[in-house]
C-alpha cells in the first residue's frame, strides 16, 4: 500500500520528532507519532529527535573519551590501525578513507568499535564486522565511556524500530527478531578545521543515528541537489536511514546522501552509531512497499553479505 508512495517533493529543513511518547500505551498516541516518522522518511530520510533517553552526562563522557584519543601521538593511534584489523575495528587516519575513489579521501579521523557485553566484555562472532574492538592504552576510563554511550544508543535505535513498523503498517514487532544481535557499529569522529573537498556518503546499515557538537557541518542533499545544512540542535540527535531500510522499503523510505565539511575553521567531533539487522537477515522488499507497478527493485542479498561489500569497497581504495 506504500509502493506508489516515491515523492518528488523537495525539502528545505529537516523535521524534529520529539519521541516521549514513543512507548505511550495509547495506540492511537503512538501512531500519530509514526505518522510524523513516515513522512520524515519518505519525504526527506532524515530527522531529529528530542527527548530520546540518552543522558547528557553519558554524551559528555563519550565526547570527553573521543577528545583524549584523537590528542594522542599519531604513532600510537596508528598502533589500532583498522588495516590491522580483520573486522574493521580500530582507527582511521585522516584522509585514510575513502568513500569516493575520485577524491583523496575523506577529511576525518575515526575510531570504531562495535558491540561487546557490557558484563562479561565478550564478543559476538557472526561473520561480518564481529568480533574483538581494539582500545588504546593510557586512557583511563576510555572503554566504558565509549560503550555507555553505545549501549545507550543501541537502546535508542531499539525503540526505533516498531515505530517504523508502524510508519510501514507493518506489525510492530515485524524487526524484533531481525534485531536481536544487530550489526552496530560506532564511531567516534574529529573532523579537523578543513576546506578541501568533501564526500556525499549514504550510509549502508538501517539508519544512523548520530550525535554532533554544535560546529555546522553536516548537509543533506535535496532532490533540487541543494545542500541543506543539518543545524546543530542542542539536545537532539540526527537520526538517518541507510541503504538497508531503503532496500526494505524498496525505496520507499529515502537514504539521502550526505556529507560533513568542516569549514568553520574549529575542529567539530561527531559521534555516528550504524545501526544494522542481524547479520543473517535477509534484505527482502516488505509487501506493503510492492505493487505491480513498482515491484521489488533489488535482488535480494543478507544484511551481512551487503555490509561487508560495502565496507570492503570503503577500504579497497584507502588501503595503504
Ligand atoms: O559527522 C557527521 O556529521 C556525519 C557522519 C556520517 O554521516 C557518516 O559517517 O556516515
Ligand atoms: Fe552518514
Amino acid at each position: 500500500m506504500f509502493a506508489s508512495y516515491r515523492t518528488d517533493s523537495t525539502f528545505e529543513e529537516i523535521p524534529i520528532i520529539d519521541l516521549k511518547d514513543a512507548t505511550n500505551p495509547d495506540l492511537q498516541v503512538r501512531e500519530a507519532l509514526a505518522v510524523r516518522i513516515r513522512d520524515a522518511c519518505i519525504n526527506v530520510g532524515f530527522f531529529y529527535v528530542t527527548n530520546h533517553g540518552i543522558p547528557e552526562s553519558v554524551i559528555n563522557q563519550a565526547l570527553d573519551a573521543a577528545k583524549g584519543f584523537f590528542a594522542l601521538p599519531l604513532s600510537t593511534k596508528e598502533e589500532l590501525d583498522i588495516h590491522k584489523s580483520p573486522n574493521f575495528k580500530g582507527y582511521t587516519a585522516l584522509l585514510g578513507e575513502n568513500s569516493n575513489p575520485e577524491n583523496r579521501g575523506d577529511l576525518h579521523e575515526g575510531f570504531d568499535v562495535g558491540w561487546e557485553d557490557p558484563v562479561t566484555l565478550t564478543v559476538r562472532d557472526e561473520g561480518g564486522m564481529d568480533g574483538k574492538n581494539v582500545w588504546p592504552e593510557g586512557l583511563p576510563g576510555f572503554r566504558d565511556k565509549v560503550m555507555d554511550y553505545y549501549h545507550a544508543a543501541l537502546a535508542l535505535g531499539r525503540c526505533l524500530f516498531p515505530l517504523f513498523a508502524r510508519a510501514l503498517d507493518i506489525d510492530e514487532h515485524f524487526f524484533d527478531d531481525k534485531t536481536t544481535k544487530p550489526a552496530a557499529i560506532m564511531r567516534l569522529l574529529y573532523y579537523p578545521p578543513q576546506t578541501g573537498p568533501i564526500d556525499g556518503i549514504q550510509g549502508i546499515v538501517c539508519f544512523t543515528i548520530l550525535w554532533q557538537d554544535n560546529v555546522q557541518a553536516l548537509q543533506v542533499l535535496n532532490p533540487n541537489r541543494k545542500w541543506v545544512n543539518a543545524v546543530p540542535i542542542p539536545g537532539t540527535l540526527v537520526i538517518n536511514i541507510g541503504d538497508q531500510l531503503a532496500r526494505w522499503t524498496n525505496d520507499v523510505f529515502k537514504s539521502t546522501v550526505h556529507r560533513a565539511v568542516n569549514t568553520s575553521g574549529v575542529e567539530r567531533y561527531s559521534i555516528p552509531l550504524f545501526f544494522g539487522s542481524n547479520y543473517d537477515v535477509k534484505l527482502e522488499a516488505i509487501p506493503s512497499c510492492c505493487s505491480e507497478e513498482f515491484p521489488s527493485k533489488y535482488p535480494v542479498v543478507t544484511a551481512g553479505e551487503y555490509v561487508k561489500s560495502r565496507l570492503e569497497e570503503t577500504y579497497a581504495h584507502s588501503k595503504k
